[in-house]
């Protein structure tokens, strides 16, 4: 679907993807075997992520299937694109945990030649749009919005159910914490809570 081969840099031929999604969704896996292909076709790859993602590791993106992949860590979006330069690709996973300046960078750099592929949520516990990734979604060439499946009834899910820890908006976790549940399931365990 979308193409390995470099168009010619001096004609700045960037573009923004972005893969969004709930919990679960498969964004991460999806994120890594787009850039596992780059890699293949040669491409100069750099992968990044938020540093508060300490989830599984430190230093890569992983999978919920534990596929991992070596990333740098950053404080802000603004050190990814003085980490960039001379990349043909970069990726950027957990994208919901940065501030809002990603979209700029990720314009910029998509206007600098550069296939910039994108993955985070795109809403979080409450329904509501996460972070700089709904307006990713806007300025984006290409959004694919992944589903997981839903664990009350096997629906596709696209909402991530906070089961247990609290009200923050940032609340690191997997199934410990989260489940993948279709708009029905959630809107009834939401309605569950206020009884
Ligand atoms: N409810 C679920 N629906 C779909 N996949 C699930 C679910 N729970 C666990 N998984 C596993 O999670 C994997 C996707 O992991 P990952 O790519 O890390 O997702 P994401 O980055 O969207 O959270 C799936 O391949 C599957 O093995
Ligand atoms: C919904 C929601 C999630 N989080 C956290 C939980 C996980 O650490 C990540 C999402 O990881 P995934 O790769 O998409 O599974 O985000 C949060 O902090 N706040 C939320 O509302
Ligand atoms: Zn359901």
């Amino acid at each position: 679907m979308f193409l390995e081969q470099r168009s010619d840099r001096s004609r700045s031929r960037g573009w923004i993807e972005v893969i969004a999604g709930s919990m679960f969704s498969g964004k991460t896996e999806e994120l890594m075997r787009r850039l596992r292909r780059a890699r293949i076709a040669q491409q100069k790859v750099e992968i990044f992520k938020p540093i508060i993602d300490r989830r599984y590791s430190d230093t890569e993106v992983v999978s919920h299937d534990s596929n991992a992949i070596r990333c740098t860590p950053v404080e802000s979006s603004g050190n990814i694109l003085l980490l960039s330069s001379d990349t043909d690709v970069v990726g950027i996973d957990e994208a919901q945990f940065f501030d809002n300046g990603l979209v700029d960078v990720c314009t910029t750099l998509a206007s600098y030649g550069v296939r910039v592929i994108v993955a985070g949520l795109d809403m979080d516990y409450t329904g509501k749009p996460f972070g700089p990734v709904p307006y990713l979604m806007a300025c984006a060439e290409y959004v694919s919005k992944v589903h997981a499946i839903c664990v009350n009834c096997g629906d596709l899910a696209n909402f991530s159910y906070r089961r247990s820890g609290g009200t923050r908006l940032v609340e690191l976790g997997a199934s410990d914490t989260y489940q993948a549940v279709c708009r029905s399931c959630y809107d009834q365990l939401r309605a569950n809570e206020s009884k």
